[in-house]
């Protein structure tokens, strides 16, 4: 875990924040054993920004992976990253339900997925389409 969250932190050296100047890094690792990284990358329109989790996230699915062990993800903070709501779910869509998160202090909080989003929407949910 300690290299996950080394490569997370080297990730967060590439994030693209011009507007908020929060630089955030994300480390994946998979069940096959390859690391996925990822940074926020923001936008002038500022909604198209994307987070440091889902771009990991998003690379790694793209490159033909489903299966994850663990999500670490680090930011300068005052305590551990709490990561947005629509990376949870993204979380939640692929299971990946070890997460770590940090701080550039060293500070570490480790939540499983169900912590971080209780209750969650997911697939099980869609039985019918009502037509
Ligand atoms: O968990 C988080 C929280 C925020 N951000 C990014 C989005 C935006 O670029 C900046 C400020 O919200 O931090 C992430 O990448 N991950
Ligand atoms: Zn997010």
């Amino acid at each position: 875990m300690d290299e996950l969250i080394a490569a997370a932190q080297k990730a967060r050296e590439l994030a693209y924040t011009p507007y908020s100047r929060f630089q955030v890094g994300a480390a994946l690792l998979t069940k096959s054993g390859r690391v996925y990284t990822g940074c926020n990358v923001e936008n002038a329109s500022y909604s198209l920004t994307i987070c440091a989790e889902r771009t990991a996230i998003f690379k790694a699915v793209s490159e033909g992976e489903r299966d994850f062990i663990a999500l670490a993800v680090v930011a300068n903070a005052p305590e551990p990253l709490a990561p947005c709501g629509a990376c949870r779910q993204v979380m939640v869509e692929f299971a990946i339900n070890r997460v770590i998160l940090c701080n550039t202090d060293g500070q570490r909080r480790e939540l499983t997925l169900d912590e971080l989003l209780p209750y969650a929407f997911n697939e099980r949910f869609l039985i019918g389409d009502d037509s």
